[in-house]
């Protein structure tokens, strides 16, 4: 038995998952043609989809990693969102894609958009490979969206519980969470 297996159920398994990267990157490589790039890839959760999304874009592409946490290791947001560790250049006149693994409440991208949009750069997008709708506090604009989930915790393909689970390459749900 897997180690995980008495927690954790597959929720889309990793061809779906895969398959659906693979068509986001195709859709940003057409919709940012002549441009170049920057991915806002916010850690921890978004590592995994953002190195896998970033393989499937064909374009000049610049890689800045942005630290947020609200959640500490539990199932609800402490609602304070802390920047844990900044990108690693100014962002005035560049195109930002914000990659997250998941918008939940929406506080987090929020904060972001915000943060970021005070920075002047040329553009500000999201990119965010799960949505859930139904505990949104706030609304955000997601211009490129991989699934939409019902009200359940999910873990895997970076998203955690307790810092654990973000090794299995599929999204799971953690059982009576
Ligand atoms: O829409 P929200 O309700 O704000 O939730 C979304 C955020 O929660 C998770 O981060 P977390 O704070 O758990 O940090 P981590 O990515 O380091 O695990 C996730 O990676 C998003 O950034
Ligand atoms: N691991 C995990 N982190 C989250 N942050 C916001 N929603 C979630 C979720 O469903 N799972």
């Amino acid at each position: 038995m897997a180690f995980y297996e008495q927690d954790v159920g597959v929720h889309i398994d990793e061809k779906k998952l895969q398959a659906r990267v693979r068509e986001l990157g195709a859709q940003i490589t057409r919709d940012y043609q002549g441009k170049e790039l920057t991915f806002i890839c916010v850690l921890k959760g978004s590592a995994f989809f953002a190195m896998d999304l970033a393989r499937y874009v064909d374009l000049p592409l610049t890689i800045e990693f942005l630290g947020v946490s609200s959640y500490q290791g539990g199932t609800e947001t402490t609602g304070e969102v802390r920047i844990t560790t900044d990108v690693s250049k100014p962002m005035a006149g560049k195109h930002l894609l914000v990659i997250e693994d998941i918008i939940d409440t929406g506080l987090t991208m929020s904060f972001l958009l915000e943060n970021l949009k005070a920075r002047h750069p040329a553009s500000v997008k999201v990119c965010s490979l799960l949505e859930k709708p139904s505990r949104a506090r706030t609304q955000v604009p997601i211009d490129y969206k991989g699934f939409v989930i019902d009200d359940v915790f999910v873990v895997g393909y970076g998203l955690d519980y307790a810092e654990r689970y973000r090794n299995l390459p599929f999204i799971g749900v953690m059982k009576g969470k």
